[in-house]
C-alpha cells in the first residue's frame, strides 16, 4: 500500500462523480416524460454501479483513505435520498418510508463526525446490505412496473427498511464503544 495515498484519486473521483450525478437524475426524474422517466432510472443506475465499483478500486489499487471512507457513505445517501424525495414529492411513495430512511441517514452521517476525532466508522458489511436493498428497491419504483410486480418492489422496500433500521442501531453501539474506548486511553 502506498504511504501517501492523494485524495483525488480514481476511487474518490468516482464517487464525485455519484454526487454530481444526483442533480441530473433529479432533472430527469421531474421532467415528466416517459422517456426521462426511464433515462432518471439509467442515470440511477449508472450512478449506484459507480458505489460498488469505487470500492473495489480503492481496495485493489490501494486507495483507501478517510475522504473516501466518510464520502463514499454520503454520495450514497445524497443519490438514495434524492430518489426517495423524488418519489414521495411525486406521490408514488409513502412520506414516512423517505422519512423514516432520511432519519437513520442523517442520523448516522452525524454519528460519524462525532466520533471523527476517535476514527473513522467505515460501512459494515451490513450497511452494505442495506444501500444494495434501497438501491434496488429505489430501482424497482422507478421503472414503470405492471400492477402486480409493484408487489415485489414493496418486499424488497420492506427488506430495506428492516436494513436500513437495524444497521442505524448497529452504527450507534458501534459509536458509543469507539468514544468509550478512546476515552479509557486518554484515562
Ligand atoms: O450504512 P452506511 O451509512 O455505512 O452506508 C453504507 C454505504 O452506503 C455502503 O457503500
Amino acid at each position: 500500500m502506498p504511504t501517501h495515498v492523494p485524495v483525488l484519486n480514481i476511487a474518490n473521483l468516482l464517487t464525485l462523480s455519484r454526487l454530481a450525478l444526483v442533480p441530473v437524475f433529479l432533472l430527469a426524474l421531474f421532467a415528466g416524460t416517459d422517456f426521462w422517466r426511464w433515462a432518471s432510472a439509467a442515470i440511477f443506475a449508472i450512478a449506484s454501479i459507480t458505489d460498488h465499483i469505487d470500492g473495489r478500486i480503492a481496495r485493489r489499487l490501494g486507495l483507501i483513505t478517510d475522504f473516501g471512507k466518510i464520502a463514499d457513505p454520503i454520495a450514497d445517501k445524497a443519490l438514495t435520498g434524492a430518489a426517495l424525495v423524488g418519489l414521495s414529492a411525486l406521490g408514488e411513495l409513502p412520506w414516512w418510508v423517505t422519512i423514516v430512511i432520511a432519519v437513520r441517514e442523517v442520523g448516522v452521517t452525524l454519528l460519524r463526525f462525532w466520533v471523527i476525532r476517535h476514527g473513522v466508522i467505515p460501512a459494515s458489511p451490513g450497511g452494505k446490505a442495506k444501500t444494495l436493498a434501497q438501491v434496488v428497491a429505489i430501482g424497482l419504483f422507478l421503472v414503470p412496473l405492471p400492477g402486480p410486480l409493484h408487489v415485489v418492489a414493496w418486499v424488497v422496500m420492506a427488506t430495506a427498511i428492516a436494513l436500513t433500521v437495524a444497521t442505524g442501531v448497529d452504527y450507534v453501539v458501534r459509536a458509543v464503544r469507539l468514544r468509550a474506548r478512546a476515552k479509557r486511553a486518554v484515562a
